[in-house]
């Protein structure tokens, strides 16, 4: 990239701040150090997405070069964008650059911000370890963020090696009965005296639902709000223990915010680097409607509706969440029934590549 730029235009505050009008300018003085910041200094937001004011300051404004920066839902705003912008036939090219801890964006290897959440996600296990095995029956019950995808709780669990569970949003678990979580729970303690459960703020939607407050709460990007299920889940582990009048002493640590609001670690800032690089390479070269990022090791450019088609999920049935089985011990949870809906959801009718989009083994 050239070194005398000066970027007038970007918007602040996510997609509102297109018809808010409030933009920064940006010169390498201001950007230099920014990498070394957590957050953003363009500022953020949920919802705000209303698609005919967007591109109406888009062409008042004069603007060739649209690129975005987040994660599913905000790739899936991009390309309603780049839509309209072909519907009115501007001359205008969108890019998307995929950042989100969740790793929740289809076709690519990883997104941007992931690596680095994993890898400061160590550091609560490891502490949730340490308070766990320094108590009689410690359980120390660790939540990280994500609804829906359970990336950065696999892939925590398989780094660290010190997690004896690791619930995840697309494997539903049960708490009583054989094979059930408190009987796992019981299990472990026995045969070590500690033990650690690595949680998502989405999980257990289903035992959740029971609670009705919960129900058809959203924000304002239209995503469910959901209960605090880590404590909840604290709870009813507490009580069945008391209940069986059995010793438990359990840490709940919540680290949702902690893991997002850090600078990103050095294999994300180069990634980032490629990333905004080659969505700019790839808007000069005349390309639109598209999110940048690696498929299989090689930077591509992806269409969006590839993009948007579906969200990046865990498949329960795969080596690698077996991988996370054998390495914790944990009970599986999967019912025939379960297998069966996977089986029908993993079933493309339009593959990409062979092994799309790395839910399976092929890429991470
Ligand atoms: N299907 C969609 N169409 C248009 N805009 C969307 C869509 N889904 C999400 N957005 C917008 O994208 C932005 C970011 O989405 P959100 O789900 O909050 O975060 P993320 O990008 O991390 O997934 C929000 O402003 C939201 O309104
Ligand atoms: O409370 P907020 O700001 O809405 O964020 C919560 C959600 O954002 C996420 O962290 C995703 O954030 P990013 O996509 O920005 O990395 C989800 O995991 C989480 O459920």
């Amino acid at each position: 990239m050239c070194c005398h730029w000066n970027l007038e235009m970007p918007f602040l505050g996510g997609y509102r701040g297109f018809y808010a009008r409030n933009t920064i300018t940006l010169t390498p003085k201001v950007v230099n150090d920014i990498h070394k910041r957590g957050g953003t200094i363009i500022g953020t937001s949920r919802g705000g997405h209303d698609t005919s004011k967007i591109v109406d300051s888009i062409q008042d404004r004069g603007i060739n070069q649209v690129y975005t920066i987040g994660g599913d839902g905000t790739q899936k705003g991009a390309a309603v964008i780049y839509e309209e912008i072909r519907r009115r036939g501007l001359k205008v090219a969108v890019a998307g650059i995929p950042k989100t801890i969740d790793n929740d964006i289809p076709v690519i290897d990883r997104s941007f911000g992931f690596d680095t959440a994993v890898e400061e996600a160590q550091r609560a296990i490891n502490a949730a370890r340490v308070e766990a095995e320094s108590i009689e029956n410690g359980v120390g019950l660790v939540k990280l963020m994500a609804r829906f995808s359970g990336f950065l709780h696999m892939y925590t669990t398989l780094a660290s090696r010190d997690v004896d569970c690791c619930l995840i949003p697309e494997s539903p678990f049960y708490l009583e009965g054989k094979g059930g979580l408190f009987e796992y729970i019981e299990k472990r303690l026995e045969e070590k005296g500690h033990m650690v459960i690595v949680m998502a703020d989405g999980v257990g939607r289903d035992l959740l639902l029971e609670s009705l407050q919960s129900m058809n709460l959203k924000d304002a990007s239209g995503n469910k709000l959901l209960q605090d299920v880590g404590l909840w889940l604290s709870q009813r582990i507490k009580d069945h223990f008391a209940l069986r009048k059995m010793v438990l002493n359990l840490k709940y640590i919540d680290l949702t915010y902690m893991i997002r609001a850090i600078p990103s670690n050095a294999s994300d800032n180069i990634y980032c680097t490629l990333l905004a690089q080659n969505a700019v390479h790839g808007a000069m070269a005349g390309y639109t409607g598209f999110t940048v990022g690696p498929v299989n090791g090689r930077h591509a450019y992806i269409p969006f509706y590839r993009i948007t088609e579906k969200t990046n999920k865990i498949v329960i049935t795969g080596r690698k969440w077996a991988r996370v089985l054998a390495s914790t011990n944990q009970p599986s949870f999967v019912t025939p029934k379960d297998v069966t809906e996977v089986m029908k959801e993993e079933d493309p009718q339009t593959p990409l590549l062979e092994g799309d989009n790395c839910n399976d083994d092929n890429c991470h």
